[in-house]
């Protein structure tokens, strides 16, 4: 199915998109189906969360947008860029100019200081930050006192804050976060969460989330459901009751799948 994401952007402007995209790993009988002919549209200015039970996909469906993972089949694009078919050198300079990522282990790098980690993507690239754009990002991000750290004198909140700085520090076309508040406790999970909202809204940055958190997913404009590879449903202005009921219905889907199990003498799996 395709997302009403796109009808609510601004101007309808879409920030990614993917067209039949599958992806498959391995081969022959024991092939995984991880993407099955997904549809989708992340509109710009939007924060968009993803959620599926395990397995679901939706670690794939962020890679093969962002880039990250080649496609078996189906076209990807980054704004007007079809990445698919890129080759790796130019598909290495559009994600490094045009994406930005974090990840659930922060990966900053030790030695460097707060304000190094947070330009270090850009000073590899041998590109400057707009410095008005990165002062406004480290205010906003509160890191205006911890620059000067590193990564070992800083909390878990204020190390996912950096990552946080690092992604946004190019001003990318769209942020793709996988578990962002995966690794730490609830209210520095709050923080960093209420800063991703502050980047779309303020700052009128683009989000994509991975998350199996219901009170994470209510953070977002709106929320897509990935089951098998496909994507069956969405919720705009989510609620974490109303995301958490929605997940309870993929666990009665499966439980009724395994008490299927043998009824005409076969197995099915789960
Ligand atoms: N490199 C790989 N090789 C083989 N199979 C893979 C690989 N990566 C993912 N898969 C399979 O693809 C399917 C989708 O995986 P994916 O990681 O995208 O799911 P997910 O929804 O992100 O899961 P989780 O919530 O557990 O992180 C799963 O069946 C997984 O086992």
């Amino acid at each position: 199915m395709s997302t009403p994401a796109a009808q609510h952007a601004p101007g309808g402007a879409v920030a990614a998109r993917a067209r039949g995209l599958t992806k498959a790993y391995g081969s022959g009988e024991t092939a995984v189906i991880a993407l099955d002919s997904v549809d989708v549209e992340i509109a710009r200015g939007r924060f968009t969360a993803v959620m599926g039970p395990s397995g679901s996909g939706k670690s794939t469906l962020m890679h093969c947008l962002a880039g990250l993972d080649t496609v078996s089949a189906g076209q990807v694009w980054l704004g007007d860029t079809e990445i698919t078919g890129l080759r790796d050198r130019d598909l290495t300079r559009l994600r490094r100019d045009r994406v930005g990522f974090m990840f659930q282990s922060f990966n900053l790098i030790p030695t460097l200081t707060a304000a190094e980690n947070i330009t270090l993507p850009m000073d590899i690239a041998g590109r400057r930050p707009d410095p008005r754009w990165l002062d406004q990002v480290i205010d906003t991000l509160g890191l205006r006192d911890r620059l000067t750290h590193r990564p070992a004198q800083l909390s878990g909140g204020q190390q996912q804050r950096v990552a946080c700085a690092r992604a946004l520090a190019s001003r990318p076309e769209l942020i793709f976060a996988d578990e962002p508040t995966g690794n730490l406790d609830s209210r520095a999970g709050l923080e960093v969460l209420g800063f991703l909202r502050g980047a779309v809204d303020d700052l009128g940055q683009t989000v994509v989330m991975v998350t199996h958190d219901p009170g994470a997913a209510a953070h977002s404009d709106l929320v897509l459901f990935l089951a098998d590879g496909r994507i069956v449903d969405d919720m705009e202005r989510p609620t974490a009751d109303a995301v958490l009921d929605r997940m309870k219905r993929f666990d009665v889907v499966r439980e009724r799948l395994v008490e299927g199990d043998g009824d005409d003498g076969t197995t099915r799996e789960d």
